[in-house]
């Protein structure tokens, strides 16, 4: 069942053109992966489906009506998990969640009775009477998480939720998400760490440059791999523009070059990378490095953009 439609979407800033008519639906129940490298968009696409944020063009369904009728009801049903850490430092954890938990209009005994359930969801408990300002960076974030679900909102939005956390508060925030899927939370989760969206997401919607590249499940996405290999070779100096001599090696398919890293896309059945490397030593340059991809949404991103999602050790 769709519970949010999202139809042509645009933002323009100044001379920006962050999001250029974006439309994807989200199903009940299902977390859809919102991937993209830096800058592509997905942020202020959070943002416009938020209500932070006006788009210029474009429309968002809330169970099939448009949300600028319904604004209120729609709001209510939305937890969201911003990118910057919006939590009070003075105010102890147990505060925290009231304050935003009571904004969504909870109260008394229900009130008390949310806010503990979500503490314990992400594990803070037992830190409820401490304040933030002795929080690390990851029990910040879980927090944030608590004062989103507190209210247990049909969808929860969530923007690069495990930037610049320790491992263990990642695992324990990727485990909750799951843990809220199976409770019957739709969810919308963005990253650019692929490993992410390859454990926690059902579905995936890629963007760049504003749009939307590919969407469907992680399956359907690499199934159009199926037919290929991908290798990653680095050689010691940049090749020039080789145009179709590429092409004249049985099987190769796509090659794209960035540097001195080069990809070469080529039919799977077809051994041939004995001739890649003799192609390569002929034009003269050394090869340092060879790796053969697997099948991975990484592949998927690298295959439609020539580009990887993140650079190397970022
Ligand atoms: N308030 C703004 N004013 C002007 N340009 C903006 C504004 N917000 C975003 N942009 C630009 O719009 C584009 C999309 O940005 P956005 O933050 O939505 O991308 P993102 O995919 O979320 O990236 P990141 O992962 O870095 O947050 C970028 O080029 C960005 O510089």
């Amino acid at each position: 069942m769709t519970i949010l439609e999202v139809k042509n979407l645009t933002k323009e800033f100044k001379d920006q053109k962050a999001v250029q008519g974006i439309s994807f639906e989200l199903y009940s129940g299902e977390i859809l992966g919102l991937l993209g490298p830096n800058g592509a968009g997905k942020s202020t696409t959070i943002n416009m489906l938020s209500m932070m944020m006006h788009g210029d063009d474009g429309e968002i369904y809330f169970h099939g009506k448009r949300v600028g009728n319904h604004k209120n009801l729609y709001k209510r049903q939305l937890g969201i998990v911003p990118q910057d850490i919006a939590i009070y430092e003075e105010i102890t954890a147990e505060a925290n969640v009231m304050f935003f938990a009571s904004l969504y209009g909870l109260k008394g005994p229900e009130l008390i009775q949310s806010v503990h359930r979500a503490l314990d969801f992400v594990g803070l408990l037992d830190k409820k009477t401490r304040k933030p300002k002795t929080f690390s960076g990851g029990m910040k974030r879980r927090l944030n998480i608590a004062c989103a679900i507190a209210h247990e909102p049909e969808i929860l939005i969530m923007d690069e939720p495990t930037v610049g956390i320790d491992p263990q508060s990642r695992k324990h925030i990727l485990q909750s998400i799951k843990q809220l899927k199976e409770q019957g939370t739709s969810v919308i989760y963005t990253t650019h760490y692929m490993e992410e969206v390859e454990e926690v997401a059902t579905r995936v919607v890629i963007m760049d440059h504003g749009k939307v590249i590919a969407n469907g499940t992680k399956e359907a996405l690499k199934e159009e791999l199926e037919e290929e290999k991908l290798y990653e070779i680095v050689v010691d100096q940049e090749l020039g523009l080789l145009g179709d001599e590429w092409y004249e090696i049985e099987g190769v398919k796509q090659v794209d070059m960035e540097g001195t890293c080069i990809r070469i896309a080529t039919v799977k059945g077809i051994e041939n990378l004995d001739k890649i490397i003799s192609f390569l030593i002929d034009k003269g340059v050394r090869i340092q490095n060879i790796t053969s991809l697997s099948q991975s949404l990484e592949m998927v991103f690298l295959k439609l953009t020539g580009r990887r999602l993140r650079d190397e050790g970022e």
